[in-house]
């Protein structure tokens, strides 16, 4: 899998670092990024193939105009903010960031945008590097982040509607199919599970309780008192809603109204696929917010890909006058003091900023970017709480369009025999086809499958290179083996083109340690307190994207992103703040943390 500009990928060695290093610490010596003049060339953009106001080409190495800021101890400040990774949660911390004004630079490994969200061109395909399945893309409400995230800087994306969110193929035969109307889907559900009517609808009027209270607040930083208290004293009732929710999960919510264990395995599926744990070991608050967006909003396919979306955001950010550097592979977060200044990258090169957002895992960013002593106390008790979720396989195919039936159901679930193979390695499979949304990403008469079951790094180490590629085909032929025998008859000779990837793919080209989806709790957790919200131990230092508040998913970063952006807007004077309120709050959220 992606084996596209491979060699370009790999992070060159460092420059005369040592020498760099001195001449960086001299007052008034320049960095070696070259200098722009204020109000010098904007941001190259592609020019064809525009979406909104979205370029569709990726724009690869786009500088946009960079003031210089004197600090006073000589050395120039260029930046509000830097953001290490451009996954989606780091884009849009960085696109909000832009349009209230800051100066910020974000720093990619890669070539492209996007991160897990990215994609991948080969032989007339476009495949999605991770989930087709995009919450938040509706055009109503407040939880229409993604939506809301590329309208900020000017952007509207076409999307097609998928009628349908997934569909279960489970043991006995159980087969439900998530229909974007709320009421076919429950009443089909209810078809399935006479005897717990009364169950299904209270369970999933719960779920509905929580996203209602959610879609009707104004999404800030928790972390910011102004905000928080100012949406207590507007919707006080759906505050305290949240607020009792917050430490509850779906499993246990569910076993108050259902009693068949086969439809409590159900739920448990409905789970995994967003969380990749069962529903004991899911917050409540992100359960509801999945089981109803996919109603209310419905889940939406962007015309071209997902990776278009991260393509509109970094065009975005560029046309707000910040920055976005490629091939740009952050090795080291720069402290003075005790506090976050800059960022330094494997080629030598440092920039510096007031503020530094890390967009990579929190085992990334405190195992490897930052170097302090001891792991502050806030990351034990992360670490205490959650672990790394295994990484998966991926298995991108391009096949002839004759294995697909016609009304075949975009994204699958499957689980053939046993509900305690769930949770286990390669035990369920996921699949999504997004050209039967959108046929313009496979050549004429063709179909991308996007193939992905849970894997572990354990699996996959310590192999010789042809030993790897062995194990990869085997494991790969026995997934499509599965999909054969379930669903599509032929399908293997109808396969045209096959990329697999493994854990050790995803480490390395999504910088995640061990390749990990994100994190999940180690043991049942108190739903959503045990979570870190932006801000971290180190002064100047935030974090962004799935290891914060409230976890793994494109809407759940998009989320963080829109909390960190205001966190730090508050912090470096761009938005209100109150000192006194701040530290009150934020010793409370961090006693609250350490309930969990
Ligand atoms: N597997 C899937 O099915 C799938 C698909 C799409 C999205 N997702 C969701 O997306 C979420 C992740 O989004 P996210 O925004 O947290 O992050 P992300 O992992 O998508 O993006 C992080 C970005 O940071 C870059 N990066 C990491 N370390 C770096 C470094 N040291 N220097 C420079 N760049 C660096 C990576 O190259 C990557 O582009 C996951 O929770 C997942 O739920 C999952
Ligand atoms: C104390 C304090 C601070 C508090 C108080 C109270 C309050 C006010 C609270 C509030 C809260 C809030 C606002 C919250 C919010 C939340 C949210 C927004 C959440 C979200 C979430 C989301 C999610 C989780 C998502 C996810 C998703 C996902 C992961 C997806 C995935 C997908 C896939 C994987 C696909 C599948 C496929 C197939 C089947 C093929």
């Amino acid at each position: 899998m992606l084996r596209l500009g491979f060699r370009s990928l790999l992070p060159s060695p460092p420059l005369h670092a040592d020498a760099l290093r001195r001449r960086r610490r001299e007052p008034g010596l320049p960095s070696r990024e070259p200098r722009r003049r204020p109000g010098g060339r904007r941001g190259r953009r592609s020019g064809p193939g525009t979406v909104g106001k979205a370029p569709m080409r990726a724009v690869l190495s786009v500088e946009g105009p960079v003031e210089r800021v004197a600090r006073g101890d000589g050395r120039e400040e260029e930046y509000d903010a830097i953001v290490i990774g451009s996954g989606i949660g780091g884009l849009v911390a960085a696109t909000q960031l832009a349009v209230k004004g800051a100066r910020v630079l974000v720093l990619e490994k890669y070539l492209i945008p996007g991160g897990s969200s990215g994609y991948y061109e080969r032989d007339g395909f476009t495949f999605d590097v991770g989930s087709s399945v995009m919450f938040g893309f509706g055009d109503k409400g407040n939880l229409n982040l993604i939506t809301q995230a590329l309208a900020a800087v000017g952007c509207t994306m076409q999307v097609i509607p998928d009628p349908t969110t997934v569909h279960f193929h489970l043991p006995g035969g159980l087969s439900v199919l998530v229909h974007r109307n709320y009421n076919e889907f429950i009443r089909q559900l209810i078809s399935k599970f006479p005897h717990e009517k009364e169950g299904i609808l209270k369970f999933y009027s719960e779920c509905w309780r929580i996203f209602n209270a959610l879609n009707s607040l104004e999404l800030k930083s928790l972390e910011e008192p102004i905000y928080l208290f100012g949406q207590f004293f507007k919707k006080p009732s759906e505050c305290l809603t949240l607020a009792y929710y917050l430490p509850q999960n779906a499993g246990d919510i569910a076993r108050k109204f259902i009693k068949d264990p086969q439809l409590l395995s159900f739920i448990d599926a409905e789970c995994f696929i967003v969380s990749t744990v069962n529903a004991l070991h899911t917050p409540m608050i992100n359960a509801s917010m999945v089981l109803c967006d996919r109603h209310f909003g419905g889940i939406n396919y962007p015309v071209g890909g997902v990776g278009g979306i991260a393509k509109a955001l970094a065009n975005g950010l560029v046309e707000k006058g910040s920055k976005i550097l490629y091939k740009a592979y952050a090795t080291r977060i720069i402290l003075e003091h005790g506090r976050a200044v800059g960022v330094r990258l494997s080629d030598g090169r440092e920039f510096f900023a007031k503020t530094v957002i890390s967009n990579a895992t929190r085992w990334d960013t405190f195992g490897k970017l930052v170097k302090v002593d001891d792991l502050p106390e806030e990351e034990k008790n992360f670490q205490r709480i959650y672990v790394k979720a295994p990484s998966f396989l991926s298995i991108h195919m391009g096949v002839k369009d004759t294995v697909v039936p016609p009304n075949t159901d975009c994204h699958h679930f499957i689980l053939e025999d046993d509900w305690a193979n769930l949770e286990k390695p390669y035990g369920s499979i996921f699949l999504s086809i997004p050209t039967v949304l959108d046929s313009s990403l496979a050549p004429e008469g063709h179909h991308v499958f996007h193939i992905f079951t849970t894997s572990c790094m354990e699996d996959w180490k310590g192999l010789s290179h042809r030993d790897y590629e062995e194990k990869k085909e085997l494991v790969a032929n026995k997934i499509i083996s599965r999909l054969e025998n379930k669903l599509f008859r032929g399908l293997k000779s109808s396969i045209v083109l096959k990329e697999v990837g493994t854990p050790k793919t995803h480490r390395r080209f999504l910088a995640r340690d061990d390749g990990t989806y994100g994190p999940i709790p180690r043991s049942i957790p108190k739903g959503l307190l045990g979570m870190p919200f932006n801000t971290t131990a180190i002064d100047g230092l935030y974090c962004v994207g799935d290891s914060c508040f409230p976890g793994q998913g494109v809407i759940a970063v998009a989320f963080s992103g829109v909390m960190c952006a205001h966190r730090v807007a508050a912090d470096i004077g761009l938005e209100k703040r109150s000192a006194v309120l701040d530290a009150a709050l934020l010793r409370l959220l961090g006693w609250l943390r350490k309930m969990a």
